[in-house]
């Protein structure tokens, strides 16, 4: 019997000729307005990513296959594959390789450590589906893992005593999540209103952004010996998507505004719910959150992404070892996201 660990991440295109294709992954289908595919070319332009091909991967698949590189390494035997829900390389090819190298039993874990089933509850979909036969233990959350949040403090406390010294005061700090739908974070007829036809209704609350608040709360406790108080950090979802319907908040947009109008002059913004730079960070933090803050009157730093951090490698192998429980996976694929 050969176990094996599989990351599972998102997936970005690698070329902006590609992403009218890639959004059609990422909503399960459904074609997104010109306008909206024309946005996203150009926020992905504006990162970096080409037109044609070059030698460069995208933000994303650089730093997944080196956080996969580095799990291999640290575990010193144990293979580490990687696989992607909605680019290549895609989860069904890699069980399919998987399953010819030989691997009976795999240890799943996605590289979100909030558990929604709008992004864990959809790759752990995809994977029962590939992984027929094959003994699957999926780690469906790691938000309070105590090597993640000091990976995060560690990212964080350079910034924030800078930027508090540079202002000569203590800085807010913004800890940030991706939003998700309202509807999302409903329960019964609600969690199905205005969701695609075959959206399973749910029986309880998606535990998401109890999960995001809980990581961003760890965090800033352990920022708390370097003088961030317990008053000093707030918490908005970002990046409300394009599909109709509310998305839950507070925003970012109306957390800056509500800092300005508390007399800040500046805010440290941390995201807690990606362990990579990729374009939610990069365009979304580091181009319209600075312009927006800068309109207002706020300087706006952000903490370094995860990306290579050794302390997110030590995170990982503890997860990818341990022998806690993890959730059942014999759930059929229909009632799983
Ligand atoms: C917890 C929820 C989500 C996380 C985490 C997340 C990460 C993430 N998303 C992208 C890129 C895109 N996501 C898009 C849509 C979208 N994202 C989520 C949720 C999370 N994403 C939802 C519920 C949706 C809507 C899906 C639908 O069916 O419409 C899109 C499409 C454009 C848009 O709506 O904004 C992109 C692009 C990345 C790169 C990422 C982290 C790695
Ligand atoms: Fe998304
Ligand atoms: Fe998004």
């Amino acid at each position: 019997m050969s176990h094996a660990v599989l990351l599972l991440a998102h997936g970005t295109p690698n070329v902006r000729g590609e992403m009218a294709e890639y959004l059609s992954k990422v909503t399960g289908g459904r074609a997104l307005p010109d306008e909206v595919v024309e946005e996203l070319k150009h926020r992905y332009a504006q990162i970096g990513l080409r037109e044609t091909p070059g030698q460069e991967p995208p933000p994303l698949t650089k730093w997944t296959l080196a956080q996969g590189h580095a799990l291999e390494q640290a575990l010193g035997g144990t293979c580490v594959y990687i696989a992607m829900r909605n680019w290549s390389p895609y989860i069904a090819d890699v069980v399919e390789q998987m399953r010819s190298d030989g691997v009976t039993k795999i240890r799943a874990v996605c590289l979100a450590p909030q558990n929604s089933r709008t992004s864990v509850g959809l790759y752990r979909r995809a994977l029962m589906a590939a992984a027929t036969g094959i003994d699957v233990e999926f780690v469906a959350e790691w938000a309070e893992n105590p090597l993640l949040v000091q990976a995060f403090a560690e990212r964080l406390q350079p910034v924030w005593s800078n930027a508090s010294a540079e202002l000569g005061k203590p800085v807010p700090v913004l800890f940030t999540a991706h939003s998700v739908p309202c509807r999302t974070i409903m329960t019964g007829e609600a969690s199905i209103a205005g969701a695609r036809p075959g959206t399973p209704m749910q029986d309880s609350p998606d535990p998401y952004p109890v999960e995001a608040k809980r990581t961003a709360s760890l965090v800033a406790e352990r920022l708390r010996t370097a003088g961030l108080t317990e008053r000093g950090w707030y918490f908005a979802f970002q990046s409300q998507g394009v599909s109709g319907g509310p998305w839950i908040g507070p925003t970012v947009e109306d957390t800056l505004k509500s800092l300005k109008e508390e007399g800040h002059k500046g805010v440290v913004m941390q995201p807690i719910g990606f362990v990579c730079d990729h374009v939610e960070v990069l365009y979304d933090i580091d181009i319209a959150f600075k312009e927006l803050a800068a309109g207002l009157g706020l300087k706006l730093w952000r903490a370094e992404s995860l990306n290579d951090s050794p302390t997110l490698t030590k995170a990982l192998v503890g997860i990818a070892k341990s022998e806690e429980p993890v959730e059942a996976t014999s759930l059929s694929p229909a009632k799983v996201g």
